[in-house]
């Protein structure tokens, strides 16, 4: 059951190997795929265009991205791309642990300004699809995790905007316990929502 902020919505997809569960928000949903565990170790299809497209994720993605976080609580974010190449993103973990949180930017959204966390872990296999619209980020509960995610829209830098992990106004809990974020330079300097302007 997703842990966002407020009750999950009790909707749960299913469709071949593949399993969804909504959330409050609607957008968002927190995947899972089946795991064929045998004496070798396990197998898993990460993805299926049939599969994820019957569950609601039909985009087409054009990009894969994978990063590597060596310290506990190096958060990454939040970011996002603006139109004409705002990305959707299918965001799972290789190694270690993260908190994953995707804060919802759509204008026109009852839940503007509001957010889903949610931990993704190695372990779990769990991944998250965070849509065009929202900002997205993560933090670190393992030193040298890597985190691999599938995007829907090509980088397109002079459209890629960073929003502050740490605003206030968002009152996200990254569950860093006294652990002192690591951060780019470009994520320090991020404004908070109330300066953003619009973005969708
Ligand atoms: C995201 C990205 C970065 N880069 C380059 C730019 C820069 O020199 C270097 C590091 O970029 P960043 O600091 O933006 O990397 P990072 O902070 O890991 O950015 C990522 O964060 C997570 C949370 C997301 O949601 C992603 O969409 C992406 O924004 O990699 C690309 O060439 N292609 C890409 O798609």
């Amino acid at each position: 059951m997703p842990d966002g902020i407020g009750p999950p919505a009790a909707e749960v997809r299913r469709a071949g190997n593949v399993e969804a569960a909504a959330f409050a928000i609607e957008g968002p949903l927190l995947v899972s795929v089946r795991r064929f565990a045998d004496a070798r170790g396990a197998f898993v299809e990460t993805y299926s265009r049939r599969d994820f497209a019957a569950i609601g994720i039909g985009d087409e993605f054009v990009q894969d991205n994978q990063s590597l976080s060596v310290a506990i609580g190096t958060v990454r974010g939040l970011h996002f791309q603006v139109n004409p190449h705002a990305q959707g993103k299918l965001i799972r973990v290789l190694r270690g642990r993260i908190l994953d949180v995707a804060v919802d930017l759509r204008a026109a959204s009852p839940s503007f300004g509001r957010h889903v966390a949610v931990e993704l872990s190695a372990a779990d296999g769990r991944m998250m699809w965070v849509p065009p619209g929202f900002a997205h980020g993560f933090a670190t509960r393992e030193e040298e995790t890597e985190v691999a995610y599938k995007v829907t829209a090509l980088y397109a830098p002079d459209c890629d905007r960073s929003l502050a992990w740490d605003d206030p106004a968002l009152g996200i809990d990254w569950g860093l316990a006294g652990v002192a974020a690591t951060l780019s330079d470009k994520d320090r300097r991020a404004p908070r929502l109330a300066d953003l302007g619009p973005a969708f």
